[in-house]
């Protein structure tokens, strides 16, 4: 019987099962996310490892420090992106990468997510954009409807130390209204919920200051409420000078494994992708 509480378990689960579908001994290049759940995804890596089950000159691809030490612990083989040729060379694709499965804070019903609950969002994006197909593990608190239903501390984004006060000034003064077409909502002009959103800069725990990412940036945690329109907020933050990259991920992931607190595991895929298949 695991020790292990409900939490922790389901975290477990769906990233053990997430790599038993993804990394078999074809998979050459993987991407490794970062934080608490991708831990677990390490584990059952080590375990596949001993058990012969991957590609012999597996390389993974780091999102962090963290997963750069996660990958080195396993025992396999850690490789700079930008030391990954093309793999379909002439596709009209630029992936390097066969597969990255990474954690999320919070996975809405299109699989957006956002993502940099760790700060570590900047080289996860670079990273499932660089992939052929990004897979994305989590607990059942995780799973939501509308992005900002369940994760109540904000977008995280990582911003310029040179001027983290002015960005958060422009961050703030962001309007709902700006979204962009195409999607529908209750209220059809609001791209998220609040009318002032709140930019808070990130402080470190057990050292005085900020938290310094691992590109030696700020992070700002953007409240916003609902995020009706992911791709219309990510847009509209990246427009800001001196913002470095954003927590939301809009259409990126093809694939979500969440633990459920029945113990049981869901895989999900984007709503309107099973529409269509219908
Ligand atoms: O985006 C991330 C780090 O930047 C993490 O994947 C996200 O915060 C989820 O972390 P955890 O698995 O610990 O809940």
């Amino acid at each position: 019987m695991s020790s292990l509480n409900l939490v922790e378990q389901s975290k477990r689960s769906a990233a053990f099962a997430a790599v038993d579908k993804h990394v078999g001994p074809t998979v050459r290049v993987l991407g490794v996310g970062s934080g608490s759940t991708v831990v677990y995804a390490a584990e059952r890596l080590l375990e596949l490892k001993r058990l012969n089950k991957l590609h012999p000159e597996l390389l993974c691809v780091p999102t962090s420090f963290q997963s750069k030490q996660l990958i080195v612990d396993a025992g396999l083989r850690a490789s700079d992106l930008d030391d990954l040729p093309e793999l379909d060379p002439g596709s009209g694709s630029f992936a390097s990468i066969d597969v990255t499965i990474d954690g999320a804070d919070e996975v809405d019903a299109e699989l957006n997510a956002i993502k940099g609950g760790g700060g570590a969002h900047l080289r996860e994006k670079l990273v499932a954009a660089a992939s052929r197909k990004l897979v994305l593990i989590a607990d059942y608190r995780k799973d939501s409807e509308v992005l900002g239903d369940k994760w109540d501390k904000g977008v995280p984004v990582e911003v310029s130390p040179l001027a983290w006060s002015t960005i958060k000034r422009q961050l703030e003064r962001m309007v709902p209204k700006s979204r962009v077409q195409g999607v529908s909502t209750a209220d059809a002009a609001a791209a998220f919920e609040f009318n002032h959103p709140i930019a808070v800069l990130r402080q470190a725990v057990r050292k005085a200051g900020p938290v310094v990412t691992d590109n030696g940036n700020f992070i700002l945690d953007v409240s916003m409420g609902k995020i009706y329109d992911p791709l219309a907020v990510e847009q509209l933050i990246k427009m800001v000078p001196g913002v470095i990259e954003v927590g939301i991920f809009s259409s990126m992931a093809a694939e979500a494994w969440f633990g459920n607190e029945d113990g049981s595991i869901a895989c999900r895929y984007p709503r309107s992708q099973i529409k269509k298949q219908d």
